[in-house]
């Protein structure tokens, strides 16, 4: 049986230190505010949504939820960005993907200032990260929670084959990027990969960010890997489950994470935590 990588634990500790930070600053007359904008009624961003406006309350943080219909025009939701943008209470911007067919989310998500961009979405931020650059610059918070649950660990990246399944600019492609500056060897897979089980099965940390359930089970994964799920799905019973089958890859990984209560809670922590950075660096003009 894996040993149970626990995001809900270690964001908890997260969230402790990210509180005595956010406390100082308000302190000192600077409360770390974050404007989430919602468009339309994608159910895994309105989960999101919920637990991260209630993180937000608790850790004593200024928090603004703009919720837009469906219907709305590209150019109200960069209007509204670009209040945000204006706005110096505000220290993070996050717009929720999926955005509506009829919105460009890349001409979007590059209307937010370098500086308030807590996904991390905008091209400096992703070349900096691409690039392995020095300096404080924000990094797409699933996959710095990743990094900070592996460290937790104690599981290191240096000379591991990691292979990551899903792509996305949220989540497949930077937490690539950050492994790759840990030193491992990654593959990024996605649909048009061939052979894709045979490949899980050849990975020592398995990444699957796909949002299509079950699509890796205990046949697919090397005995003794580290399996991170990603996938939040929720089930005909309500429930909600990843995109790896628990049980029967938790009795052939070294280590896994669960869901609920793996990959989630250290986004939401991670999102807390680079608010405050955010707040930080725009005292000291990002140095
Ligand atoms: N726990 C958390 O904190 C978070 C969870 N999520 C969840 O993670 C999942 C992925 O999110 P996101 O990255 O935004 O999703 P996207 O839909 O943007 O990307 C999905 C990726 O998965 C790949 N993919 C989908 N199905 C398959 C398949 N059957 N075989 C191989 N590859 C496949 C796609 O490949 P291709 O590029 O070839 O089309 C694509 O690259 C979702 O369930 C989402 O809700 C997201 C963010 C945070
Ligand atoms: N711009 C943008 N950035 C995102 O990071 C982003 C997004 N859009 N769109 C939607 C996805 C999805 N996502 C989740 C994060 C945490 C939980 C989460 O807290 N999960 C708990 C669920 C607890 C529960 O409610 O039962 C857990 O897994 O334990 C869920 C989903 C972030 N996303």
């Amino acid at each position: 049986m894996a040993i149970i990588l626990d995001g809900k634990t270690t964001a908890a500790s997260l969230n402790d230190a990210t509180k005595i930070q956010a406390d100082k600053l308000t302190a000192q007359g600077i409360q770390p505010g974050i404007a989430v904008i919602l468009v339309g009624e994608d159910p895994a961003s309105q989960i999101y949504t919920r637990n991260k406006h209630r993180k937000a309350e608790k850790l004593g943080m200024k928090s603004v939820l703009i919720e837009l219909p469906e219907t709305v025009s590209q150019d109200e939701v960069i209007n509204e960005v670009e209040k945000l943008n204006q706005d110096q209470s505000i220290h993070a911007i996050l717009v929720q993907s999926p955005l509506p067919d009829h919105i460009d989310a890349t001409t979007v998500t590059n209307s937010i200032l370098p500086s308030k961009d807590v996904d991390g979405f905008n091209p400096t931020n992703l070349g900096k990260l691409y690039g392995r650059q020095p300096g404080n610059y924000p990094v797409a918070c699933t996959p710095k929670g990743i990094m900070t649950l592996l460290k937790q660990y104690d599981i290191t990246l240096a000379g591991k084959n990691v292979v990551v399944i899903g792509r996305s600019v949220l989540v497949g492609r930077p937490v690539a990027a950050l492994m790759i500056n840990q030193n491992a060897t990654v593959t990024l897979a996605g649909r048009f990969t061939q052979n894709l089980k045979a490949l899980a099965k050849t990975a020592d940390i398995l990444v699957v960010a796909t949002g299509t359930p079950a699509l890796i089970s205990g046949q697919d994964i090397k005995p003794g890997a580290t399996v991170i799920d990603v996938g939040i799905n929720r089930g005909a019973d309500g429930k909600l489950t990843g995109d790896v089958d628990f049980e029967t890859a938790s009795q052939v990984a070294g280590a896994i994470t669960p869901v609920p209560g793996g990959v989630g809670p250290m986004t939401i922590a991670t999102l807390m935590q680079q608010t405050v950075e955010l707040t930080q660096w725009s005292l000291n003009n990002g140095k």
